[in-house]
Formats: structure tokens, sequence, C-alpha cells
């Protein structure tokens, strides 16, 4: 893939109410890379990733997704470029416990019609046993049981499965390994990438952990590319 996945110029962003918490004038993400995002609480990470995923509009500035500037969009069409180009992991993983792992994972697919073409052209269950498979699970013994039924570890992979299966442009994952010991954050993110570049998925993973240097092709600190109003004059 080439190209640039993500490009931030010029934003702005503030809370309603509250001084600017991001002030990017330029960030990018070359197609296919891997990014870990770093940078101390509160210091506006899920913030970022909020703004990539079109959850919250830039109040100035320009932040384009696979080339298209997502303040060209509605509220509305910027769910639809989400549901069809990006795939999501949040903190708490947002599975829904009654439903079976194989459901929780198609839930990802939701009305999407570029994601599930994707699925669709390999067969939705033939898709879901591959991730499963390739993120350590077996989908044989896991696939029917309610997701509420597994361990912390094993709903981080399905959760992982599910911002997956449609073969997305880009994986956003926000602290995805902050349930998990040193050991189990390796192996897991270790996987989730060998998944990505198997289908040329950029990345933007947000994590604290040091350790998981190695893993990503690259590493930004946030506070070397926000600058917000304080930082801004002794910058
Ligand atoms: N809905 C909101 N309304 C007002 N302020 C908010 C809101 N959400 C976050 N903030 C503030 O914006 C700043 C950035 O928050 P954000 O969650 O993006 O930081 P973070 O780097 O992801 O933090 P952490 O590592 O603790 O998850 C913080 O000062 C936070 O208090």
């Amino acid at each position: 893939m080439t190209g640039l996945a993500v490009e931030l110029k010029q934003v702005r962003f503030a809370y309603p109410g509250h001084d600017p918490v991001l002030v990017i004038d330029d960030f990018t993400l070359p197609a296919g890379q891997q990014l870990l995002l770093r940078g101390t609480s509160g210091s506006g990470k899920s913030t970022m990733l909020g703004l990539i995923a079109g959850v919250l509009k830039a109040s100035q500035g320009q932040v384009r997704v696979a080339g298209q500037d997502l303040g060209d969009l509605s509220g509305a069409a910027r769910d639809r470029f989400r549901a069809n180009h990006c795939g999501v992991i949040f903190q708490q993983f947002n599975l829904l416990p009654f439903l079976t792992v194989r459901d929780n994972i198609a839930l990802g697919l939701g009305f999407a019609s570029r994601t599930l073409r994707n699925a669709a052209a390999q067969g939705l269950d033939a898709r879901i046993k591959e991730l499963l498979d390739a993120l350590g699970l077996d989908a044989a013994s896991l696939c029917n049981r309610p997701a509420g039924r597994l361990s912390v570890g094993q709903q981080q992979r399905v959760a992982a499965a599910r911002a997956l299966i449609g073969k997305p442009r880009l994986l956003l994952a926000d602290e995805p390994t902050s349930a998990l010991d040193p050991a189990s954050a390796q192996a897991f993110l270790s996987v989730m990438g060998q998944a990505c570049r198997q289908d040329g998925i950029s990345c933007i993973v947000v994590s604290h952990d040091p350790t998981l240097t190695p893993l990503f092709d690259a590493v930004s600190e946030l506070a070397d590319i926000n600058r917000p109003s304080g930082q801004r004059a002794a910058a």
C-alpha cells in the first residue's frame, strides 16, 4: 500500500468550555506503518485517536484518513466512513457479554458495505476462524461461548478480531493491553501486528508500556507532536 493512512494538518481541538487539548501542526502515518503512540496520562492520546476515528471533530485544521478529509463529512457520514475503513479497540473492549464470541466478532461488520464485502468474500465463519487462529485462540472451543465467560486476555483478542474482521485500512487501539501482564501484552501485540501486516493494515496503538517499542515500526511521543497553548510559548 502507498500514500498516507493518516494526515493531520494545523489541527486544533478543545472540549467545549476548555483550553485546547491538541494543537498538532503536522502528523502523518504512512500507509502500512505500525505506530506506537506514547504520552503521559491526560496528555490527549485518546482524544487524538477520537479525532482520527471521526468520533470527535477538529475545531480547526484537516484530519485526513485514507485520503478523505473527515471535516468534509457530516456526523453520520463520518460514522459510515469509520465503519468502512477503521477498526477500533477501546480500553474496555466493549464486547457484549451475553453474545457469543462469533456474534461479537461479526458485530464489527455492522452495515458497512466495504468491510462486509471483504469478510463475505472469504465466507464469514472461515474469516472468523482464520482471525481467531491468528490471534492464538481456539475457534472450535470458543466460537459459541458467551464473551462474558472468557478471561480478560481472551476478551482482548476477541476485541482485536472484531476490529480486524473486515480488513480495515486503519486499526486504532487505545491501551489494548492495559489489563494484561507484560508477557501476555507482548504476545498479544505481536500476533495483532502480524495480522495487520498480513492484510496491509496501518495501525496506531496507544500504550504507556516502553517494553512494547520493539514490536512497532515507529514510536511517537505525543508531547513531540502536540503543542497546546501553554507549551507553545516555551517551544
Ligand atoms: N469529554 C471531555 N470533556 C472535557 N475534557 C475532557 C474530556 N475528555 C477528556 N478530557 C480532558 O482532555 C485531556 C486529554 O484527555 P485524554 O483522555 O485524551 O488523555 P490520555 O492521554 O488519553 O489520558 P490517559 O493516558 O490517562 O488515558 C485531559 O485533560 C482530560 O481531562
